[in-house]
C-alpha cells in the first residue's frame, strides 16, 4: 500500500514506553505527523525511562495510576505496547476505563484480536499490528489487520500513523504470525548477519571502524539494490558469483551448513513462537 494517508490522528497513549513505542513515537514526531503533546506515554515503574522519553520527545509520561487514568480516557487511540506476558493485567485494567468510540491499536505479538477484546471484556475496535523497531527512522515495514468493528475513518488513521514511519500491509490476521517471522524480528537476524561479518573483518585484520562501515554499507547497498533494480535476489547474487571465484568458494560454505533452510526454519520458528505466546494468554483466560 503506497498512497498517503492524512487522516488526523488525535491524541495517542502509548500504554508500554519500551523499545517499539520510542521507535514509533520518534518515527510520528520526525515526520510531523504527531505533535509532542498529541503523545503520551505509561509505564509500570521506570521513571529514569520517562524522564529520558519526555526530555528527548517532549511527549507527556507518567507511571501513577492518576496519570493511567487520565491519558487512558483522554486518548483517541490507545496503543497497547506491552510484552504479551503483561497483557492480562494491564488489559483486564483498561477495559472499564474505555471510552466510547476509542480506538485500541496493538503492537503486541501473538494475541487474536478476539483474545484483546476478552481481555478488555468489550468488543472495542481494533487494530492489530505488527510493526518492526526500523519504525524509529522512517523504515519500518508494518502488518495490519482489523476488526469488524473499526470503522474507515479508523482504518485511515491506523494506516496514517504506520505509512508515516514506513511501509505497511494489510494483511488476514490469520498471517499475522508469519508475517512477525519475516519483518517484525526480521532485522534481529540481519543484525545477527552484520555481527559476524564485522567480526570476520576484524580477524583478518580490518579495523572495528572499517568492518563495520564496510558492512554497514554492503548491506544498505544490497538492500538498495534490490528496491531499485526490482531485480529477483538470486539474479543479483548470480552478479555477483563468478564461476569458481570467491563469493562461490564463500556461498558454498554457507551451503553446506543449510544455510537457506537454517534461515527458513528460523523464520518459521518464530511465526511458531509468536502462536504459542497468543496461545498462553488465551489458555490464561
Ligand atoms: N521490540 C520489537 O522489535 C517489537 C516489539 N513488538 C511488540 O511490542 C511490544 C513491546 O515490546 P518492546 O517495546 O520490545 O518491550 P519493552 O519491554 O521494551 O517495553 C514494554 C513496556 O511495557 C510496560 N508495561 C508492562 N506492563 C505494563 C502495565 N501494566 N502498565 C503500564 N506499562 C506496562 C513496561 O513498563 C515497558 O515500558 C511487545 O508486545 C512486542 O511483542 C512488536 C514488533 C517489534
Ligand atoms: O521478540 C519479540 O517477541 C518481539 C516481536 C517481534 C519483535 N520482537
Amino acid at each position: 500500500m503506497n498512497s498517503t494517508h492524512q487522516a488526523s490522528l488525535g491524541s495517542i497513549c502509548f500504554y508500554g514506553a519500551g523499545s517499539m513505542a520510542e521507535a514509533i513515537v520518534r518515527g510520528l514526531i520526525h515526520k510531523s505527523v504527531a505533535a509532542p503533546k498529541q503523545i503520551s506515554m505509561l509505564n509500570r515503574s521506570n521513571q529514569e525511562r520517562l524522564t529520558y522519553l519526555s526530555q528527548q520527545y517532549g511527549v507527556f509520561t507518567g507511571n501513577s495510576e492518576q496519570d493511567k487514568n487520565k491519558y487512558l480516557t483522554e486518548a483517541s487511540i490507545i496503543v497497547l505496547a506491552m510484552k504479551p506476558k503483561d497483557a492480562k493485567e494491564a488489559l483486564t485494567e483498561l477495559g472499564p476505563k474505555l471510552q466510547e468510540g476509542q480506538l485500541i491499536v496493538s503492537l503486541i505479538a501473538g494475541i487474536s484480536i478476539s483474545t484483546l477484546q476478552q481481555l478488555l471484556g468489550t468488543n472495542a475496535p481494533i487494530a492489530r499490528s505488527m510493526p518492526n523497531t526500523s519504525s524509529s527512522i522512517g523504515l519500518g515495514a508494518t502488518g495490519l489487520s482489523f476488526s469488524e468493528e473499526t470503522t474507515d475513518d479508523h482504518v485511515q488513521q491506523v494506516l496514517s500513523m504506520f505509512q508515516s514511519v514506513g511501509i505497511v500491509s494489510v494483511i488476514p490476521e490469520e498471517q499475522m504470525d508469519i508475517l512477525t517471522g519475516v519483518s517484525g524480528s526480521g532485522p534481529a537476524y540481519i543484525y545477527y548477519m552484520i555481527e559476524a561479518m564485522i567480526e570476520a573483518g576484524i580477524e583478518g585484520g580490518l579495523t572495528p571502524d572499517q568492518a563495520r562501515n564496510l558492512t554497514v554499507q554492503t548491506v544498505l547497498g544490497a538492500a538498495s539494490m534490490m528496491l531499485e533494480t526490482g531485480e529477483d535476489p538470486a539474479k543479483l547474487r548470480k552478479d555477483i558469483t563468478s564461476p569458481n571465484g570467491s563469493t562461490q568458494a564463500a556461498l558454498e560454505v554457507l551451503a553446506d551448513k543449510d544455510f537457506t533452510n537454517t534461515v527458513k526454519a528460523a523464520v518459521h520458528r518464530c511465526k511458531e513462537r509468536s502462536f504459542e505466546m497468543g496461545q498462553a494468554v488465551k489458555e490464561a483466560l
